[in-house]
């Protein structure tokens, strides 16, 4: 993992707020589930070719490690999330709608290869999809 420029390190930088109790975080088979999870999303990201190229010479060890962090915290998994916020994560990376629709895909092939229930799936959809005026084309 690479270094970054410092910034203000806070649970807020997340981008929403957890699930109360622990239902959402073993519905997603708790760390090693998320783990899973957030390891083949990115895999299927990076050779997706619609969208391999935002994925090119990026630090993926960080954006694994910071994106599982930021799924634990959501899921109440007792996680702190590290990261920066999403507006300073994805500044100028021109990302598209039709970019934000193929990896949501992958998160979803990568949940249901995980088993997680659509309700469960849906609900941690239902926190991510408001970032999406954040990520997309700033
Ligand atoms: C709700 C949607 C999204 C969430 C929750 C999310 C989450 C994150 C997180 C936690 C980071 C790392 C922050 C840090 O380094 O401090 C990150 C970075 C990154 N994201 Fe996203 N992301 C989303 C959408 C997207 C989309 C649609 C793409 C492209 C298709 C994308 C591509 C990337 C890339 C390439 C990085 C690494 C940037 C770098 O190297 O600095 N993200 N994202």
């Amino acid at each position: 993992e690479q270094p970054v420029d410092p910034y203000p390190q806070n649970d807020a930088n997340a981008g929403a707020q957890p699930f109360d109790g622990q239902a959402m975080w073993r519905a997603f088979h708790e760390a090693d589930g998320v783990s899973r999870i957030v390891d083949e999303a990115i895999d299927l990201s990076q050779s997706d070719p619609h969208i391999s190229d935002i994925f090119r010479n990026r630090d993926l060890v960080r954006l694994r490690r910071t994106l599982k962090e930021q799924f634990c915290y959501i899921l109440n998994g007792g996680c702190h999330y590290s990261g920066r916020t999403m507006q300073a994560a994805h500044k100028d990376m021109g990302i598209q709608t039709a970019d934000m629709g193929a990896l949501v895909e992958h998160l979803q092939a990568a949940m249901r290869h995980e088993h997680i229930s659509y309700r469960a799936q849906n609900r941690l959809l239902a926190k991510l999809a408001p970032m999406k005026r954040t990520v997309v084309k700033q």
